[in-house]
């Protein structure tokens, strides 16, 4: 197991501070196991938050890789057979060597095949992170999703079935929205940073996953690790949106507003309540 190199437990600005530090000097390799739409630019968002990213799904490689790794993310946004193993392999090698792997249930209820995928992943061994928009959640707990990848609901009406979640799996949920809601089951923690250009660009979600995997990688407190993943990925949204002129101009303005976002204007900006 990667043991998270800094101890930081408390989720206020200051701990939400250190665990960026904790990032940028740890650099941890982060396996991913994501969707074809949104690897490069996950890939990308890593680097430019501090982390090293491995994009590794296949089922030869996955499982030893999950050993090696830091973090790893699994994104069901375009499953197939082959990629699918490999998720498997990746969560038992995750399991074998105490990994933190966090799911995101791209698409969950919308579609069945990815339903039953992610509900056998989680059945196997728990994740440290589930991260999903509020339709996803649902679609976890019984829901039928969402408009195929778009969530429709809002995050404070999925804190039931991820508070339900969190207690079943003991892991942190993460839902996703204008407000994102962030639980270990027992502590609840909202983040208002942002920006709605995250939502016309594809791949924000798929991203703000990774970078929680990155973030389990450093941190041992799991709802440090995602609301800190969150208040990073939405904080360096906000200064994006003032440099961007639409959709295209956000994306870039975002990766160059991850690499330069500094732990002390993390403390000063974000909104928790
Ligand atoms: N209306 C909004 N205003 C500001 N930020 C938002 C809004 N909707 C989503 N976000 C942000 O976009 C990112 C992706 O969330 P979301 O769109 O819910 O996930 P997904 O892309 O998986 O559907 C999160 O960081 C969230 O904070
Ligand atoms: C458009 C699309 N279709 C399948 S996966 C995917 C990307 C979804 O990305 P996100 O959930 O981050 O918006
Ligand atoms: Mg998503």
């Amino acid at each position: 197991m990667s043991a998270p190199s800094t101890p930081v437990d408390t989720v206020d600005p200051g701990g939400l501070a250190a665990a960026l530090s904790a990032l940028r000097e740890g650099a941890p390799l982060v396996q991913c196991l994501t969707n074809v739409v949104v690897a490069q630019w996950t890939a990308n968002t890593l680097l430019a938050a501090g982390a090293s990213p491995v994009m590794v799904d296949n089922p030869q490689e996955a499982r030893a890789c999950a050993g090696v790794a830091g973090g790893v993310l699994v994104n069901v946004g375009t499953p197939q057979e082959e990629t699918a193993a490999a998720m498997t392999e990746a969560v038992a090698g995750a399991a074998e060597a105490g990994t933190p792997w966090v799911l995101d249930p791209v698409g969950a209820g919308a579609l069945a095949w990815r339903t039953r995928i992610a509900h056998d992943l989680l059945g196997r061994h728990a994740p440290a992170v589930i991260r999903g928009n509020a339709s996803e959640i649902l679609a976890l707990d019984g829901g039928t999703g969402g408009k195929g990848v778009e969530g429709v609901d809002a995050a404070e009406d999925a804190m039931p079935a991820a508070t339900a979640l969190a207690h079943e799996l003991g892991c942190v949920v993460a839902v996703s929205g204008r407000v994102d809601h962030v639980t270990d089951g027992e502590r609840v923690v909202r983040v208002s940073n942002g920006s709605p250009l995250l939502t016309k660009v594809t791949g924000a979600g798929c991203a703000l996953g990774a970078l929680m995997a990155g973030f389990t990688a450093v941190v041992a407190d799991r709802l440090v690790a995602a609301t800190a993943a969150t208040a990073v990925f939405t904080l360096a949204a906000e200064a994006a949106q003032r440099a961007a002129r639409g959709p295209g101009s956000f994306a870039v303005a975002l990766l160059d507003e991850l690499d330069r976002l500094q732990p002390a204007a993390v403390a000063d900006g974000v909104r928790l309540s």
